[in-house]
């Protein structure tokens, strides 16, 4: 086997026991690192598997014009009524007839139309943080920036928000959402099982379940609101990042992949944003030196200032593009199948079969590209080397790129310079004993915190 040359732990050969187990910790990220820092920039981390993390490799595996398809483990995320979206299509034709309907609204250029709803649901965020701090004494900034980015792409995607900012609790919608990355790596790590899990009377395995046929309803409810208020201005449709998807006949994407599509962005939209500005908030706070020299920046901009200006700050960015780096909301590993014939990667010969992956979480924290790798230092940015650049891919990479990483800048701009304008004194609530510990990074397919909040006080 020449997979038997790969270097590794012993056990890897035989059994993926090891492996699963930490995926099942949320730690497998963090373990796979492990691996990296003892072996190297190739490790073999099961009988099938084998990670890299250097850029040419990164570069080969997720090209832009010969891409490496995504493996089975993408099947965990289709759509309760079993179809596909962008996001986990394997066929490379198929996904890119998706990927067709939905880029162009995700241009930067379209997205300036969109600006006003993202500046108007952060102002609202900002708000209702203010009066938690007043009444409580901190608040929880996890909670916050997810209700502000599902109303946020609920607005963009169907025309309408779901208005969590307003109604300012958990319900099932958010509780199910932030529930998702778990949930996400119990049908990952057992996707034979989950399709038993009627017949298994396992609590983990049954609410995996019916999470999942929720997240189907809210796709489906979401797309019926915007068909009834289509047809309420039939002249006059608003538009939204799915306009070209909602119009496409059935022949070209059936219903049900349009459901799946707005599942994907439901999900894929939400989390993500939510989890990367609240680790920014947090980071920045931790450091008085970084807050204030971030403050200093954003106090000087003129009231009602828009991404545009956002976009030309030199510190701001820097602080988003370390954020993104240290706290990449989807870090883990990005599998993708050797083709027919195998293929050479890094030197080493990969067999037909054989999974090949990267993960962002290591990629990030090469000591040779990132000195100090563990450290949050945003002006490592202020000059970045070519090796810097190639090797950050928080948004993945080549023809499965993030399709929404132009939005998520740009909610990231807007809510850190809000934030950060109207809290330049914000900092770290002991309240509740929360600590750092309640940071600690769990990462199943996405990242969370460990205690799922974070205090914030400006008072
Ligand atoms: C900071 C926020 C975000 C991060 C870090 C992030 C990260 C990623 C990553 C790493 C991938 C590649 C996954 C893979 O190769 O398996 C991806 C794909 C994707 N993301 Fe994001 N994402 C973010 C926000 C968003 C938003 C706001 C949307 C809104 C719709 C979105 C929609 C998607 C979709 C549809 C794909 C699949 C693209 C394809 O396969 O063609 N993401 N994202």
């Amino acid at each position: 086997n020449p997979l038997s040359a790969i270097p590794g732990p012993w056990y890897s050969k035989w059994t993926d026991m090891v492996l699963t187990y930490q995926w099942l910790r949320g730690k497998r990220t963090a373990y796979v690192q492990q691996l990296h820092e003892e072996y190297g920039k190739v490790v073999r981390i099961s009988p099938y598997e084998v990670d890299f993390s250097s850029i040419s490799a990164a570069k080969q595996i997720h090209s832009f014009t010969r891409p490496l398809t995504k493996t089975n483990m993408y099947d965990a995320f289709r759509n309760a009524n079993g179809s596909c979206s962008v996001f986990d299509l394997r066929d490379l034709k198929q996904h890119a007839r998706h990927r067709r309907l939905l880029l162009g609204s995700m241009s930067e250029a379209s997205l300036k139309s969109v600006e006003h709803i993202v500046q108007e649901r952060t102002a609202l965020a900002m708000e209702k943080m203010g009066l938690e701090m007043k009444n409580k004494g901190a608040v929880d900034v996890l909670k916050w920036w997810m209700f502000f980015s599902s109303d946020v792409i609920g607005e963009l995607t169907f025309g309408d928000s779901f208005r969590m900012l307003e109604q300012g609790q958990m319900n099932q919608y958010t509780s199910d959402l932030s529930n998702l990355t778990k949930m996400f790596g119990v049908r990952m790590a057992f996707p034979r099982l989950i399709m038993l899990a009627s017949y298994i009377p396992l609590p983990l395995f049954s609410s995996a379940v019916t999470t999942h046929n929720r997240m189907n309803t809210y796709a489906v409810e979401s797309i019926r609101r915007y068909e009834k208020a289509a047809k309420a201005e039939p002249h006059n449709p608003k538009p939204t990042l799915f306009t070209k998807m909602f119009n496409a006949n059935e022949e070209t994407l059936p219903h049900v992949e349009v459901v799946a599509n707005a599942q994907a962005y439901i999900i894929a939209g939400s989390d993500t944003t939510a989890s990367s500005l609240t680790y920014l908030v947090w980071a920045v706070c931790r450091d008085p030196s970084i807050k204030s020299r971030l403050a200093a920046e954003l106090g000087a901009l003129p009231d009602g200032v828009k991404d545009e200006d956002l976009k030309a700050l030199p510190y701001l960015n820097q602080v988003i593009q370390e954020t993104l780096r240290c706290y990449a909301a989807a870090p883990a590993n990005l599998p993708r199948n050797v083709p027919a014939g195998g293929c050479e990667i890094d030197g080493y010969w990969m067999p037909e079969g054989t999974e090949v992956q990267t993960q962002a979480y290591s990629m990030h924290r090469d000591p040779v590209v990132y000195p100090e790798p563990e450290r949050f230092n945003p002006s490592r940015w202020e000059s970045p080397s070519k090796d810097m650049k190639d090797a950050f891919m928080p948004f993945g990479g080549g023809a499965r790129t993030c399709i929404g990483m132009h939005l998520a800048r740009m909610e990231l701009r807007i809510a850190t310079a809000k934030f950060f304008r109207a809290y330049p004194n914000a900092k770290l609530s002991t309240l509740d004993g929360f600590c750092d510990e309640d940071m600690e990074q769990i990462i199943f397919f996405l990242i969370y915190p460990k205690n799922k909040r974070c205090l914030i006080q400006a008072l």
